[in-house]
């Protein structure tokens, strides 16, 4: 008995990856919707995963290097062009900056990354080298966690909306253009996944490559959680004034 999976069986065990296995379900994601989180928490997250966004365009630069064929290529770039804008001041990364300037936070400090948790960094090295090295069909399934972002998003940015007053529409910018693009981008990567899984061993490692990808979102919202709730920052990394405030008072 073959265990290869239908195309539809294939896109219910990739659905239950992300029901069991996405960050909409870590507690520090809970937290910051619910309006738990301190300002100094919100801004830590917000540079820290600027991180993420800036890798985004290159890892889709290594992914699209990596395509033979010119039509995949042409959906593809589409990505590097909704991060990067056509020109300067414009697409995801600058909107990501309109954020972290809302917060007050330094620019320059943030694009450094220096400040960012040594886990952030190794979480985004652990991507882009994963869609590197993997098989051209895992680095596509590893953007399938975009199937469940739309979801995240909309309860994040009516979470924050609702519980900090300091955070605007105008702040959140950056979320409301990646619903659309993310269903285009996830819509597209399901059926090439789906298409090009023809054996049970590239089915498997498609479902692999998703859960090594929700483990990196999951391990990034560990890493801040630590830090800056319970234990504290890796001495070079960001500490927000509210918690220097907190260490005088120990
Ligand atoms: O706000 C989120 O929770 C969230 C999650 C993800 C994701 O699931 O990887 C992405 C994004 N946002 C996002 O904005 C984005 O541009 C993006 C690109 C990718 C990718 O892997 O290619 N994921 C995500």
């Amino acid at each position: 008995m073959s265990d290869l999976l239908t195309a539809s069986q294939l896109e219910e065990r990739l659905r239950e990856v992300g029901a069991t296995r996405y960050h909409h379900l870590h507690p520090f994601q809970l937290r910051l919707q619910s309006g738990a989180c301190s300002r100094g928490e919100v801004e830590a997250w917000a540079l820290n995963r600027y991180l993420y966004q800036a890798c985004i365009p290159q890892k889709d630069a290594i992914i699209l290097s990596r395509m033979e064929d010119a039509q995949l290529r042409r959906e593809w770039r589409q990505r590097i062009i909704d991060h990067d804008g056509e020109r300067e001041g414009e697409g995801g990364i600058a909107k990501w900056l309109k954020l972290t300037d809302d917060l007050g936070l330094d620019r320059g400090a943030v694009m450094s990354g220096e400040l960012a948790l040594p886990a952030t960094k190794f979480a985004v090295n652990a991507y882009m080298t994963f869609v590197r090295d993997r098989s051209l069909l895992e680095a596509v399934a590893s953007s399938l966690t975009e199937l469940f972002s739309p979801m995240v998003i909309a309860t994040r940015v009516s979470g924050m909306l609702a519980n900090y007053d300091y955070v605007t529409q105008e702040t959140l910018a950056y979320f409301t253009a990646r619903p659309v693009q993310a269903k285009r981008d996830s819509d597209f990567a399901l059926d090439y996944c789906k298409t090009h899984a023809r054996t049970p061993e590239q089915q498997r490692a498609v479902i692999a490559a998703l859960e090594f990808k929700c483990s990196m979102l999951w391990a990034m919202l560990d890493a801040l959680e630590h830090a800056y709730l319970y234990a504290k920052p890796w001495p070079d990394a960001f500490r927000p004034a509210d918690q220097a405030d907190r260490q005088a008072a120990e």
